[in-house]
C-alpha cells in the first residue's frame, strides 16, 4: 500500500532496473518498519559481525556467518510477504487456512534462526574457550 501510493499507486510492470531495485528496497525498509523481530536480526547480525572482527575469522567462516545472518534476513522478509498476502487474501477474518500459512511462515524463520544459531556456535565457541 506504502509503495503503490509512493508510485501514484502503480499497478502496472516496473519498466527498468532502477525502478524494481527501489520497490525491492521499500519492500526490506516495510519489514523494518513492521517486524519487530527484524530490528532483533539487524541487531544480532552487527553484534556476530563485532564479534567476527575481533576474533579475525578466517575467509571459510566469514562465509558461513554471512550466509547464517542472510538466510535469517531473507527468512523474514519471506515471512512478512506471506503473512500480508494472508492478511489479504483472509481480510483479516479468522481462517484456518491463514493459520497454517502464518504458522509455517513463522516456522520457516524459526528453521533457519536454529540453523544460524548451530552453525554460530559451532564457528564461536571453540573461540570463545580458547
Ligand atoms: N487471519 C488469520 N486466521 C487465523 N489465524 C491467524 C490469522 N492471522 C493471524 N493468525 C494467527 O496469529 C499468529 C500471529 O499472526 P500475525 O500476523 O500477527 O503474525 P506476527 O505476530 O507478525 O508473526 P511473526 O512473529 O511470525 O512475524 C499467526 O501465527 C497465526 O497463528
Amino acid at each position: 500500500m506504502t509503495m503503490a501510493l509512493k508510485d501514484k499507486k502503480q499497478i502496472q510492470k516496473n519498466r527498468h532496473f532502477f525502478q524494481s531495485l527501489r520497490h525491492a528496497i521499500d519492500g526490506i525498509l516495510h519489514v523494518l518498519k513492521v517486524e519487530r523481530n527484524f530490528k532483533i536480526d539487524i541487531f544480532v547480525s552487527i553484534i556476530v559481525i563485532l564479534i567476527s572482527f575481533y576474533y579475525q575469522i578466517s575467509s571459510a567462516e566469514w562465509l558461513w556467518v554471512v550466509f547464517s545472518i542472510f538466510s535469517v534476513i531473507i527468512a523474514e522478509v519471506a515471512n512478512t510477504s506471506i503473512e500480508t498476502v494472508v492478511d489479504l487474501a483472509a481480510d483479516f477474518k479468522y481462517h484456518d487456512y491463514a493459520k497454517y500459512a502464518k504458522d509455517t511462515a513463522a516456522g520457516f524463520v524459526v528453521l533457519t534462526a536454529m540453523m544460524a544459531v548451530i552453525i554460530g556456535a559451532i564457528i564461536f565457541i571453540p573461540k570463545f574457550i580458547n
